[in-house]
């Protein structure tokens, strides 16, 4: 049997300016599955996330989170049972690793004056510090983390509440090579740590697929192309109609890669 759906959206459509921004998107994301959504600039894959963090509302269709129908419940509340990563956390103070990580139980960017955390709190705030590879810069301050750091802290602070939900926006934006590979290896350590959590990552760059993405859905102009199973809808194929350019794709050790595709020509010389 299936697993219970985590997240299910209907026929979904978000209207800006008068003008469709996501068109009539559909996907059920259950337990342990871990999905991608694909899609060139402007896609929708940002305003689809929206929906599935219960920060905006379809204009039409329906969105459940956590079985919640979204325009019923406490969207505030809900959201305190996402794990929602934005890298763009506007956080000010020189708050510590372990701070930063403490903050999602609070669901706040900084500290609460006079909240205290129990001893277990701070143990389990540790614990993910340890899994997301920063026992190191446990004691070390915002200000001083490399973009690869703090990425990883904010995805710590997002498991602090126990989530079965975790949604990532980019999360590899901006980091280098190692960074971006830290993450990943991160990101695999965790889908094997917790195999009833599901997760949304938001990317334009294959590359930044971690081998445990189970589906796909890529996104074209507001539309969704097609989803399913990543073996599936990952095809050099549907890739190029996805980003409108021909594309070569390739799997090598659960790993995606991609190149322009182009015809052998006839040789000169
Ligand atoms: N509040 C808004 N009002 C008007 N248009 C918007 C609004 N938010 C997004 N858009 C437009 O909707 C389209 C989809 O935006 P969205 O951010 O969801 O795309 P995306 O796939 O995440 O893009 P990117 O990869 O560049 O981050 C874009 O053309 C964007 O300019």
């Amino acid at each position: 049997m299936n697993a219970p759906p985590v997240l299910r959206v209907t026929d979904a459509t978000v209207v800006r300016d008068g003008n469709p921004i996501l068109h009539e998107a559909s996907l059920t994301v259950r337990a342990g599955e871990h999905w991608a959504l694909l899609g060139p600039n402007g896609a929708g894959k940002s305003t689809l996330l929206s929906l599935l963090g219960a920060v905006v509302h379809p204009t039409r269709g329906t969105v459940e989170v956590l079985g919640h129908r979204l325009g019923r419940v406490d969207m505030r509340e809900l959201r305190s049972y996402v794990g929602h990563v934005n890298p763009r956390h506007d956080l000010r103070s020189p708050l510590t690793v372990q701070d930063v990580v403490l903050t999602g139980l609070t669901n706040t960017v900084e500290r609460i004056p006079r909240w205290e955390p129990t001893p277990e709190q701070v143990a389990m705030a540790d614990r993910l510090i340890g899994l997301l590879g920063l026992s190191e810069r446990h004691g070390a301050r915002w200000p001083t983390l490399s973009q690869g750091e703090r990425g990883r802290a904010l995805i710590a602070r997002a498991l602090m509440p126990s989530p079965r939900l975790l949604l990532l926006d980019e999360p590899a934006t901006g980091l280098d090579v190692a960074g971006r590979e830290q993450l990943i290896e991160r990101l695999d350590t965790l889908q094997h740590t917790y195999p009833e959590l599901a997760s949304v990552l938001v990317t334009h760059h294959l590359e930044e697929l971690p081998p445990a993405t189970t589906h796909v859905l890529l996104l074209r102009e507001g539309r969704c192309l097609t989803s399913g199973p990543a073996d599936e809808v990952l095809t050099s194929d549907q890739v190029s109609k996805c980003f409108d350019h021909p594309i070569r794709l390739t799997r090598a050790e659960g790993r995606w890669s991609v190149r322009a595709y182009r015809p052998a020509g006839p040789r000169v010389g």
